[in-house]
């Protein structure tokens, strides 16, 4: 199994994601400069945090247009896996690759510090290794992260499964209070209907081990290494 971390101008998270990936799941990774416009040989895509161009216009929408990102397409709609985290969920939702929108979180201010979810579906190849209901505590850190779809757009999500991560207290309860950014149904992550691509705002990579401060990210990372294996 091969994973590739795009690297936009501006992406920050590229190298906690390979440092997970690479040193702490063991996963042969390599770096994917977004001017490439082949990701062949590559059995998952990692799409990292950070503010690829800057954030300008809004986030992710120019990284869009990046040479890699066609290629991001083509093995996603070939059913190749990909994963984007923050600004690589960003890219995802402007890129037509997930549903919805990710605006200005409601305080207008970024956001960074740890937060609970709740797994809402562990029977995705990205979250096979949690259980259904589990909380994970785990850090956020965006400016906008406030996941928007409308009503009909919700209704496919939870008729689908498709919604993965909420926000919520450290019991799992759920209310506008434990929700940081003002998304719609507290919701931190979703995937696609087909299940080889997600999205999430939280940062796996940043509570991959006890050393960072926690390592209920890694599962995640272990979830999907197992669901790869034979690739
Ligand atoms: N950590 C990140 O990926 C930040 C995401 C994005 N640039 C924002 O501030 O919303």
């Amino acid at each position: 199994m091969k994973a590739g971390v795009v690297v936009f101008p501006g992406s920050n998270c590229d190298h906690d994601c390979y440092y997970a990936l690479n040193s702490i799941l063991g996963i042969n990774t390599e770096y994917i400069w977004h001017k490439e416009g082949s990701v062949k040989g590559f059995d998952l895509l990692v799409l990292p945090g950070g503010f690829s161009y800057g954030d300008y216009l809004r986030c992710g929408a120019i990284a869009k247009h990046s040479p890699v990102v066609d290629a991001v397409v083509d093995f996603a709609e070939k059913g190749g896996h990909v994963l984007g985290i923050c600004n690589g969920f960003q890219v995802l939702t402007e890129s037509g690759l997930l549903p919805g929108a990710l605006i200005r979180n409601k305080n207008l201010k970024f956001i960074c510090e740890y937060v609970s979810v709740i797994v809402e579906n562990a029977k995705t190849g990205f979250t096979s290794y949690y259980n259904d209901g589990e909380i994970l505590n785990i850090p956020i850190a965006h400016m906008d992260g406030n996941y928007y779809i409308d009503e009909k757009g919700l209704n496919d999500l939870l008729e689908n499964e498709q919604v993965v991560f909420r926000y919520c207290d450290a019991d799992g309860g759920i209310s506008e209070e434990d929700n940081p950014n003002g998304s719609v149904y507290n919701i931190a992550g979703v995937i696609n209907k087909k299940g080889n691509i997600m999205g999430m705002m939280p940062h796996p990579e940043r509570c991959c081990e006890p050393l960072l401060g926690g390592n209920h990210g890694y599962y995640l990372f272990e979830s999907i290494k197992n669901f790869l294996k034979g690739a």
